[in-house]
């Protein structure tokens, strides 16, 4: 398959790396010293479930150069996703799928904006990542899943098969791909809002009471928001959001709280900002989803310098006006 990355650390890079082990023709999109580190030394992943070492990789930041594709991968930062979304309009065919990793809820409807709609799939990524240098992407552990919607989908089907090959990746359909962003948004949002204002792992969080009741209510707004919406959890769901933040290695932050402690701008109001948002829209309270907002919006753009590494352009002012 011919597969485009758009954004290619964490998520990205960790997908590509693999698709391109396994022989696809992977052309990662770039940008900055990480684009320089990919055509000069390649790609290497990190990973619990095996390392990747690619000495030559396909990588650009022109995705004018690249043609259409099979698939783009669409993983950039949600501050970043109107830029991108443009930039990837020439690598769409008729017959290439978007299949979009980001976080939240919007991103389906900011990429419909840009290409046609049919042709985006949503995805949810439940994986634990970084990028620690450029050229270098770390998984920090646990096995990986990727629910994609495109459930009767030719191009979705072929995308999954390639995938089940590379091994070590874990995509598949899912009938309600609705269902599963919400289910993510709600688990995110909890476990976003509470290991980035507690500023601790997931492990220090369970074991104490009081972050341990933080996330509850965390997750508990979530769930009332979501009924609201018109998207409730399913029965036992907060069985399973325990087991999921109990499986996890004790350390694990969300990427939102990596970001916070390393400056970088946070996707702070399209997770805890957009539960605020849409609590007040729907009449529910989210006292805790707020505070988490309101406690971080002091440092949604980022804390860095712009220029030295790289994080200058930007998108976000952390407002809410932002979202999507
Ligand atoms: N990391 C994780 O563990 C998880 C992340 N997610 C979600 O996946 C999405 C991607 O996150 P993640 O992989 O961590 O993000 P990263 O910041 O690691 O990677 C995004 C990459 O995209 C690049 N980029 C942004 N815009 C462009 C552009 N216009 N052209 C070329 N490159 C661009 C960024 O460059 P630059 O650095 O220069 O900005 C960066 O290298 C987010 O929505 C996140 O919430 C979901 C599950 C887990
Ligand atoms: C919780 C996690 C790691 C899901 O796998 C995630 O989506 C994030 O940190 O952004």
């Amino acid at each position: 398959m011919r597969i485009a990355i758009m954004g290619s650390g964490a998520i990205g890079g960790y997908l590509g790396a693999r698709l391109a082990l396994a022989g696809h023709d992977v052309t990662f999109v770039a940008r900055g010293r990480h684009l320089e580190a990919m055509q000069t030394y390649g790609l290497q992943l990190e990973s619990p479930l095996g390392n990747v070492s690619l000495p030559h990789v396909k990588a650009t930041a022109t995705p004018g150069e690249v043609g259409h594709v099979d698939i783009v991968f669409f993983a950039v930062k949600l501050y970043d996703s109107g830029t991108a979304a443009a930039a990837i309009v020439p690598m769409v065919g008729p017959g290439t799928r978007v299949v979009t990793l980001q976080n939240g809820i919007d991103s389906v409807e900011t990429l419909g904006r840009l290409v046609p709609p049919s042709q985006v799939v949503g995805g949810a990524a439940y994986i634990s990542g970084y990028l620690k240098q450029p050229g270098l992407i770390v998984h920090v552990g646990g096995a990986t899943h990727f629910y994609v919607g495109g459930h009767n989908d030719a191009v979705v089907g072929a995308l999954e098969a390639a995938c089940f090959q590379a091994e070590n990746i874990g995509l598949q359909r899912v009938e309600d791909i609705d269902q599963a962003l919400w289910t993510k948004f709600v688990t995110l949002c909890a476990f976003s809002g509470a290991t980035s204002l507690i500023r601790s792992g997931i492990g220090s969080i369970l074991t104490d009471p009081e972050s341990h009741t933080f996330l509850g209510q965390l997750r508990d707004e979530g769930m009332a928001v979501a009924k609201a919406a018109g998207h409730p959890m399913q029965d036992g769901y907060e069985a399973y959001a325990a087991s999921v933040w109990q499986n996890l290695p004790p350390d694990t932050r969300s990427s939102m709280a990596n970001d916070l402690l390393n400056g970088k701008p946070l996707e702070l109001a399209w997770l805890s900002g957009r539960m605020h948002a849409l609590g007040n829209e729907l009449g529910v309270p989210t006292p805790s989803h707020t505070a988490v907002y309101r406690a971080l919006h002091l440092y949604a753009k980022g804390t860095l310098n712009s220029t030295a590494d790289g994080f200058s352009g930007r998108e976000t002012n952390g407002d809410l006006a932002k979202s999507g």
